[in-house]
């Protein structure tokens, strides 16, 4: 069956990039991108035909508006267009660039040609429609955080969960890192695949990465035996359900990446980690994001 997709593209002020972002993030949308024009940017976001209406759009149209002018800055312009998946696939693929995260990490689309000399970490993504591009801060947020988590040296033993997979960036980067062995899951069939995709580009062996689709119930299933360490990257309202059920796959010091949270629901997520055995190590902050670094007690 032909599957359509709507293309959104916001001409906006380059101060205006992150919110719009945020918004179309929100609004459900599964690629983004953009691109420098002079002092303005081109954002484009991509989102299934069937997942939005027309008047959805004008409504999201008139929230850009609202944000440009509360905030002093010309009104963007915004219009959108269906084209079908082949397309899709094509357009969106000329926006995104490697992108350097944290000290180590080069992420690379995976159709550009490799650099022929790099001192990287280089992970290769085609996410398809799946989210985990790098663009995002909560993503970067995490793929730094394992950085430092896990150094350069390998771990031979570590065991790590990821909850949330999409298109497998935070457990490629970790297997890049050195980790023997992870889950992951996630429940958008479109993500399971982009992730055992992902992991054969960077030639991860599947017996290293186990991917099913599912929630944190099916991962503890999956689980034989507690991990060393657990990376969540969701929305804060999904985040707060699967707190409780993090202690089935923990064991004493096991330690934390979670994501997804707008600064104003850091308490809450805060408050509720603590409530369930975890300590708060640090809070790390990008633009409106932030990303707890937690270990069990
Ligand atoms: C923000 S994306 C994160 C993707 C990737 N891990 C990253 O850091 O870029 C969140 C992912 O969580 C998935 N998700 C949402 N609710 C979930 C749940 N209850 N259990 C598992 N995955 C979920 C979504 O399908 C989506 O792929």
């Amino acid at each position: 069956m032909a599957y359509n997709w709507w293309v959104i593209r916001v001409l906006c002020n380059k101060s205006l990039e992150e919110v719009i972002f945020w918004r179309l993030d929100s609004f459900g949308c599964r690629g983004t991108a953009s691109q420098i024009q002079g002092k303005n940017c081109l954002v484009l976001a991509y989102l299934p035909e069937e997942q939005t209406q027309l008047l959805d759009l004008s409504a999201l149209s008139l929230n850009f508006r609202q944000d440009a002018l509360c905030m002093n800055f010309p009104v963007p312009i915004m219009d959108w267009y269906l084209i079908e998946e082949e397309d899709w696939a094509s357009s969106w693929k000329q926006y995104w660039q490697p992108q350097e995260i944290g000290d180590h990490f080069l992420i690379h689309p995976a159709w550009l040609d490799l650099p022929e000399q790099s001192d990287k970490i280089i992970l290769r993504l085609d996410p398809g429609a799946a989210f985990g591009t790098g663009t995002h801060p909560t993503t970067q947020l995490c793929l730094e955080s394992l950085e430092m988590r896990l150094g350069l040296e390998p771990h031979p033993e570590a065991i790590i969960a990821d909850i949330g997979c999409g298109s497998g960036i935070l457990s490629i980067g970790a297997a890049l890192l050195g980790v023997h062995q992870i889950y992951a899951v996630d429940i958008d069939p479109l993500a399971i695949r982009s992730t055992i995709n992902n992991g054969k580009l960077n030639q991860i062996k599947a017996e290293k990465l186990i991917v099913e689709q599912g929630d944190i119930k099916k991962l503890i299933k999956l689980c034989p035996k507690p991990v060393d360490g657990i990376v969540c990257n969701i929305l804060a309202e999904v985040i707060i359900d699967i707190i409780p059920h993090l202690t089935a796959i923990a064991k004493p010091k096991t330690w934390g990446i979670i994501s997804g949270i707008l600064l104003e629901q850091a308490k809450l997520i805060g408050d509720t980690l603590e409530q369930n055995g975890w300590v708060v190590a640090t809070l790390w902050k990008k633009e409106e994001w932030c990303c707890f670094n937690i270990r069990y007690s």
